[in-house]
This record gives structure tokens, sequence and C-alpha cells, in this order.
């Protein structure tokens, strides 16, 4: 029997011929990722059971991005504890307070590896599935295991399609391809399943655009999310890797012919619009159309799932378009890397978000879990272009948060309420 793009890579990485769904295998992890919040709990998990060296210091990826630079005394320690284990265990991939979101910074330094297991102590890991690479999210306890071992077991979860085809209209993203499936699935309709994104649609998109899909498969549940590999993909990371001299041995990896789907999903996009997750899930998706004139407080640009240079692109587009932002709202913008910044700079985008009165912060989670900066206060309204809006998610319990792409977020900011881009 044929196996699907996440059974055949897990088969791959546990050394066996065939896998189904339902087998428990013991897999071979290729990258391992803490960030700044989840880190200092692996570390002391490791301590407490005696654990004196990592299984490999080349593929442990730690980065700060949650809390930077330190916002309190509590990250500060974290920060000072997980960069003296850096230095103990002599780890080679180590990002401070400077590169920007995990999920953006690993991909670019070329630590994704197609083909192979990835594991991430954050639940948005499933982004990497967007490299044909089996992507997840696991625990910080789970995380001392593979940082003492190198492996990790798993289910084998069964593979959802999403078949999707057609052309996205202006000012549809694939964030907008994203929300609708979420709506339709549902917040827990795809519990521990693969969710891998295929068709026309998603071979025409980005990759930038390919990881906001599998960023989100995990707001419906999913165990990852994945898009077979191709040959933007193969440019994509062999560049990554060149560039930062990361160089590692991958095989492209692709659904057998005859893989059997627990479920194939149609999903056609022709006639799509803007969509809008509203408070409090995010599988509370309408057309914006319908909550069109809702009063809003801030707009937050950014984010793993749509703070890259596309997203600023068409943001500053539509607010340049128009001539800035309302004066009754606020506007953070926040780039997801480095990288990103540094090429929004180049093109010129940091420096009209200024002019237009935004307000540019340094790459980081910002806004996005309410940890950091942009929090809302009671009774505030938030338009974000990130991936959740449980209550309080950015910041009081008081507060609203209606997730959206960058087009409409921008066109949000324009007129300082709900609005679709297209009747800007
Ligand atoms: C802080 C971290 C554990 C968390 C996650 O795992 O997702 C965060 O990144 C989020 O988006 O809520
Ligand atoms: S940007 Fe948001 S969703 Fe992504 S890792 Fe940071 S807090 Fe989590």
């Amino acid at each position: 029997m044929g196996m699907t793009l996440a059974e055949k890579i897990l088969a791959k990485a546990s050394g066996k011929k065939e896998v189904s769904p339902g087998d428990i295998v013991m897999a071979k992890i290729e990258t391992a990722m803490v960030h700044d919040i989840t880190g200092p709990l692996t570390v002391n998990t490791l301590k407490k059971e005696g654990i004196e060296k990592v299984w490999d210091n080349e593929k442990i990826v730690i980065l700060f991005d949650h809390q930077v630079p330190a916002d309190s005394i509590n990250a500060a320690e974290n920060h000072i504890l997980m960069r003296k284990f850096v230095k103990e265990q002599n780890i080679k991939h180590f990002y401070d307070i400077r590169e920007g979101v995990c999920h953006q910074v690993l991909p670019e330094k070329g630590h994704v590896v197609p083909g192979t297991v990835l594991v991430g102590a954050d639940s948005h890991t499933c982004t990497h599935g967007a490299f044909g690479a089996f992507a997840t999210g696991i625990g910080s306890t789970d995380m001392a295991a593979v940082f003492a071992t190198g492996e990790l077991w798993f289910k084998v979860p069964e593979t959802l399609y999403f078949n999707i085809t057609g052309e996205l209209k202006p000012y549809v993203m694939s964030k907008d391809v994203i929300l609708h499936i979420i709506g339709k699935v549902g917040a827990d309709g795809a519990t521990y399943k693969a969710c891998q994104f295929g068709g026309e649609t998603v071979k025409n998109m980005s990759i930038s655009s390919r990881m906001t899909m599998t960023n989100m498969a995990i707001e419906m549940g999913g165990k990852t999310g994945l898009i077979e590999p191709d040959e933007k993909t193969i440019q994509y990371v062999k560049n990554a890797m060149k560039k930062h001299g990361t160089e590692r041995t991958f095989e492209i990896i692709k659904a057998d012919e005859d893989a059997e789907y627990e479920e194939v999903f149609e999903i056609e996009v022709n006639d799509l619009e803007p969509m809008i997750a509203c408070p409090h899930n995010v599988d509370n998706v309408k057309a914006v159309r319908e909550v069109a004139g809702t009063p809003i407080d801030q707009v937050f640009i950014g984010s793993c799932t749509n703070g890259r240079l596309e997203d600023l692109r068409i943001a500053i587009e539509i607010i340049e378009k128009h001539g800035g932002i309302s004066d009754d709202i606020r506007v953070v913008v926040t780039p997801a890397s480095r990288e990103v910044m540094l090429k929004a700079m180049e093109e010129g985008i940091i420096q009209k978000f200024y002019k237009y009165e935004c307000v540019v912060t340094n790459p980081s989670c910002s806004a996005c879990m309410g940890a950091l900066y942009g929090i809302l206060g009671p009774g505030e309204v938030g338009v974000a272009t990130s991936n959740r809006n449980f209550r309080g998610r950015e910041g009081s319990l008081d507060s609203e948060v209606y997730l959206v792409s960058p087009a409409t977020a921008a066109a949000c900011a324009v007129k300082g309420e709900i609005t679709d881009p297209r009747d800007l």
C-alpha cells in the first residue's frame, strides 16, 4: 500500500520500510529547537536527570524571540540560564535576542531539512512542513529526552489532504485560504492529523505564503502541516544552507501515487473573499465584509504567520496608496526576522511605515502573544495578522482580537475600522 508524505518521512526516520497510521515509531530527529520561554524547562530537566552531554551539539538550535530584549527580570534570568547552557554544551547554532521569530529564522538559516523530522518546543513548529519536513511542536520535557538521545516516539498520524485549486483574486492571500479551511474544519477538526496542502494554488504560492498555511495547521489541531517540496523549496533550502554554512544532505520525499488519505478536501479558491477569524476562536471565521465597520483600537502586522517581506510589502502598498493610517488607532509592525527587516529597509518599506506613523519594532514575537508589547487593554479591539485570538491572547481578558491577512490589516489601519481591502 502506498504511503503519504508524513508516513514516508516517519518510516525513513525510524529505519522502517513501511509504516501505517496508528503505528508507534521511534524516529531520529534531524533538528531540535527551543526558545527563550521553553528552553529553561528543557535545560532544568536535563540537569535533574543528570544528563551531562547533549546528543549532538550541531543539531540543536537555541533562539530567543518571545521576550527580546528581556522585558522583565524573569526573562533576563531565562536568557542567562540559556546562554550558560549554550557555552557549556558548545551549541553551534545559537541566536541571541537579535534574529527574530524562531519559525522564520530556522528556515532562513538553513536549519530546515526536507524529508527529515524536526521538533521544536513551540506549537507552531508545524510551519516547517512547508519545506516537506515532518515538523511538530513538543513539550519542554519531551525535548529534554530529544536533547539526551536524538530520538522521539511518535504515533503515525492519518493524513488529511487539502487539494486547493483556482486563482486567488487581488487582495486575497494564503492567509484567507487557511482561515477559510479552519472555518470549515473547525479548531479541533484535524486533531493529531497530518494536514497536507497541495494543488495548483499551493504550487503557485511563494514559500512565504506556503509557510502561512502550514503555520496554522495547529489551529485545527493538526500534528503537522505539510507541503510536498518542489523546485522552489529546493532552491530556498540550498540558498539558505549555502549562505549560512549550514549545509546538510537531504532527500526530496514525495507521497506515493497510491497513498491513502483519511479524507480529501476539495477547496476551490476562485471566488474566495478576504476572511476574518472573529473573537474568541480561530474557527469563528467570516467574510471580512460581514463584520466591516467594527471599530478597532490597534492593528498588529507581524508574527510567524505573516511577518515576512511579502506581507510588509502589500501592507505598505495599501497604506501608501490611501495616504496613511487613521488618526484614531495605532499600528504596530514587526518584521519576522532581522533578514526580513534588512530587506524591508533596503526597499524603503520601514521608512514608509515610519512616515505613515506606524510603530516598527525589533524582530520578535511582539504583540502576538500579549507577552512583550503592543498589549491590548480592557475593552480594546485589535486586528492582527497572527494566528490566535483566544480570550486574552493579546492582553486583557476583556479585549478582542480579529485575525486577518496583511492586506486586510492594512485596510483596517487606513480606515480605523474593520475593512475589506477591496472596499477602500
Ligand atoms: C510560548 C510558546 C510555548 C507558545 C507556543 O508554543 O505556541 C507561543 O509561541 C504561542 O504562540 O502561543
Ligand atoms: S510569533 Fe506568535 S505564534 Fe509565532 S512563535 Fe511567536 S508567540 Fe508563537
